[in-house]
């Protein structure tokens, strides 16, 4: 047998990095690996949970790429309602979730934002937890976009402040011609 195909039999089950393995629970920060990818989300449905200041900075960013976003909470800032967003004021509940291709949890509630990514971990949907980098599916890089061209820079969740000192020198270098796009 081919040494890469794996006899079923003895096959790991595929486990996600969510609320019930063991990364999830309890794991350390330092053993997390993310993948850089570009994700394609032509019509595809977000849902941004959360209408407060998080939500607001994630869902102003995600504005400069997408429009097919819909946020859920039951408060808003004045600012996110200006998005060219759909708006749901409610208390979230798992039957939001269906549909969804992406999914942000940007509430204050920490113990509401682990219970919301197991019930998206349970209908397999990719996952974003602001205040929880280990229940994270995917997290958001620091960004740098002129026209199509994106630049992302990331810490594998370690340092995000990192992400946005090394983020604002690339774009010094643009600014002054050093760097040409
Ligand atoms: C880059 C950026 C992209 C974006 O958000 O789109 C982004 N955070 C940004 C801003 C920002 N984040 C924080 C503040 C301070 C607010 C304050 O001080 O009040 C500010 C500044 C601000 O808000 O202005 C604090 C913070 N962030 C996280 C936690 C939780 C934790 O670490 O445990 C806490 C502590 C909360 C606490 O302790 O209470 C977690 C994450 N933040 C990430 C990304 C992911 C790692 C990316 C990487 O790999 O480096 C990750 C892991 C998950 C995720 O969110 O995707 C965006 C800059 C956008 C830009 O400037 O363009
Ligand atoms: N990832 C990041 O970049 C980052 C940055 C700063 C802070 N944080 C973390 O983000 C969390 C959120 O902070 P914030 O400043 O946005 O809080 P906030 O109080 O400004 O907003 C909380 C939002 O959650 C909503 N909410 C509450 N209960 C809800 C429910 N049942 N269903 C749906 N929505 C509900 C509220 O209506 C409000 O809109 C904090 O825990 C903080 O640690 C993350």
């Amino acid at each position: 047998m081919n040494k890469n195909i794996q006899d079923e039999s003895n096959s790991i089950p595929f486990q996600g990095l969510g609320v019930n393995s063991p990364l999830g629970a309890g794991g350390r920060r330092e053993d997390l690996k993310f993948l850089p990818i570009s994700i394609n989300v032509t019509n595809k449905k977000i849902l941004l949970i959360g209408g407060g200041k998080v939500a607001t900075h994630k869902g102003t960013i995600m504005a400069r790429f997408v429009t097919n976003v819909t946020v859920i909470a039951p408060e808003f800032t004045d600012e996110i309602l200006k998005l060219p967003y759909t708006f749901i004021q409610k208390e979230y509940k798992k039957s939001d979730l269906e549909g969804f291709f992406l999914v942000y949890v940007c509430t204050g509630d920490h113990d509401l934002n682990a219970r919301i990514k197991a019930d998206s971990e349970e209908l397999g949907i990719l996952t974003s937890v602001c205040d929880a980098p280990l229940l994270c599916d995917f997290v958001s890089p620091a960004i740098h976009k002129a026209g199509h061209v994106t630049i992302s820079v990331g810490s594998n969740a370690r340092d995000v402040y990192k992400s946005v000192d090394i983020r604002n020198q690339i774009k010094e270098l643009i600014d002054n011609g050093t760097i040409r796009i």
